[in-house]
């Protein structure tokens, strides 16, 4: 620290183990937005040692993650990364050569422009989620659960899914949970003490180094199936587009590099989608006056004979106010990834130590009283007309920061916008009804952690006619 600059404002810490102690594993995000009422937009915390940084503003954030180069490597998580054998997933990784070629293979097929191609995938799997809709509406969440998965395997494999008992499914969601579970970095001593790591697995309390061998073989079959699935597709002369066989073709087959780029989607898009879906499908329960208004917009716009397409968006500007609105009111990743500060540097007269882990509070820019008017309230209208306009989009923090931003937000930008106006176009969803016709509110609870998402709860969903019925069972055209 030459200039001899403070660090930035902390709490008070305790004798030897800092603030430790005082960071809570579950909503962590909660306190971080406490300690901003105290102490402002940058927050400086020392874990045994460890040098964390929060950032709690978007401005800030975009500032640093977004703008200076220097934040952009990732902290080790240990159980996430190399006790798993998973330190090439592509959150893992460091900001090095391996991480740019990732990023270049996968900027060729995931880019704003490139997306059109994979809108027949994202409309059928919406489609098919109608039909689950109309088939058995009380099983709703898993069929919600269910739609991105399909969507991102057809895209990234050209694999077909029919059920939630597929086995590519049951693996990616015992592995979602296993990290939920074991990744961060306050849910294993391992993760905050490596050393840990070389104890035997037979050894009393070592517990995490065989969760974390099954981790890494889940995460190796994820990878390695569907990517041999599309080699042996390629080698027997079968032609089924898929972002791998493109990229097995453009890069003449540089497997190493290809199998972790595509495994890295599935696990990454699906869970994440699924709950902004969820999120979706909570708030028209809950707010019947904003679902009517988006009916009517798609009534108006597309009428009532055909299904919304993706060139319809443009003219369903309260379905894009939904969209933001969704993701601003409940953030899916409260605190994104946190990225690791690879030299000290200086910001605002504070010092900001190399190898500091930094975390945007995202849940905290999606609070922020000073930019959207009564944050609690979910309130589309924010986002209309020219003045909503003009508001800050929550889709510039939600996925991430700078050089790590979500390589598939374009996608499910996509995915969120058919799958929305599809459901309006088509169901109304209400809530549950007692015997004497009075409304029930529904019991809302939320699971939060490393990807937050609405618990299931109890909704009435029916077709909005017979003409929706209708459409839902014919073909859609994109
Ligand atoms: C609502 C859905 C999603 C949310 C909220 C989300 C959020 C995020 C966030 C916060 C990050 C970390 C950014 C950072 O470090 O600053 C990230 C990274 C990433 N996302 Fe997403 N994501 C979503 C969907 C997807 C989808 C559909 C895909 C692929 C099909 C995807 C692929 C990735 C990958 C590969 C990374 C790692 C980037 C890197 O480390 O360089 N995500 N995402």
């Amino acid at each position: 620290n030459p200039r001899k600059f403070p660090l930035p404002p902390s709490p008070k810490p305790d004798p030897i183990v800092g603030h430790a102690l005082q960071i809570p594993i579950a909503e962590s995000w909660l306190k971080f937005l406490e300690w901003k009422k105290q102490l402002g937009n940058i927050i400086y915390l020392n874990a045994m040692g460890q040098h964390i940084i929060i950032l709690n503003s978007y401005e800030v954030a975009h500032e640093l993650l977004g703008r200076r180069a220097i934040y952009s490597d990732r902290p080790k998580l240990q159980m996430a990364s190399e006790l798993s054998g998973n330190s090439n997933a592509y959150f893992n990784l460091a900001y090095n050569d391996r991480w740019k070629r990732y990023r270049k293979l996968s900027h060729s097929v995931m880019h704003k422009s490139a997306m059109h191609k994979y809108w027949t995938n994202q409309a059928d799997a919406a489609s098919d989620l109608l039909r689950a809709l109309l088939e058995s509406p009380k099983d709703f969440y898993s069929h919600v659960r269910l739609m991105p998965g399909k969507a991102i395997l057809s895209t990234v494999y050209g694999i077909h899914i029919e059920s939630e008992e597929d086995e590519y499914i049951v693996m990616a969601e015992e592995f979602s949970a296993l990290i939920a579970k074991w990744g961060l970095p306050g849910s294993a001593l391992v993760n905050v003490f490596p050393l840990l790591g070389y104890i035997p697995s037979w050894f009393p309390g070592a517990n995490f180094k065989r969760v974390a061998n099954h981790l890494g073989q889940l995460a190796r079959r994820l990878r390695e199936q569907p990517f041999q699935h599309v080699k042996s597709k390629i080698t027997s002369g079968v032609l089924e587009p898929s972002m791998t066989a493109t990229l097995i073709n453009e890069t003449g087959g540089d497997d190493e590099y290809v199998s972790w780029v595509s495994g890295g989607m599935y696990i990454a898009g699906a869970d994440t989608t699924a709950s902004a879906l969820a999120t979706f499908m909570l708030m028209m329960t809950l707010h019947p006056r904003i679902q009517k208004k988006a009916q009517e917009e798609i009534d108006r716009v597309v009428g009532s004979n055909r299904l919304p397409t993706f060139k319809d968006r443009e003219n369903l500007p309260y379905v894009e106010c939904i969209i933001k609105e969704v993701l601003r009111w409940y953030p899916i990743a409260p605190l994104a990834v946190p990225h690791r500060l690879m030299e000290e540097d200086y910001y605002e007269g504070y010092w900001m130590p190399a190898n500091s882990t930094v975390i945007p509070n995202v849940w905290a820019m999606s609070r922020d009283g000073t930019i959207y008017k009564d944050p609690e309230a979910f309130y589309p209208e924010r986002f209309e007309d020219k003045a909503g306009n003009d508001l800050l989009d929550p889709r510039s923090y939600i996925f991430g920061f700078g050089r790590r931003t979500c390589v598939g937000m374009h996608f499910t930008d996509d995915s969120m916008y058919i799958v929305f106006a599809y459901i309006l176009a088509t169901f109304d969803i209400s809530k549950l009804r007692d015997d004497n016709g009075v409304e029930v509110e529904p019991s809302v609870t939320f699971n939060a952690g490393l990807i937050n998402r609405v618990n299931p709860w109890q909704c009435d969903i029916r077709p909005r006619s017979a003409q929706a019925v209708e459409l839902i069972r014919s073909d859609h055209s994109t």
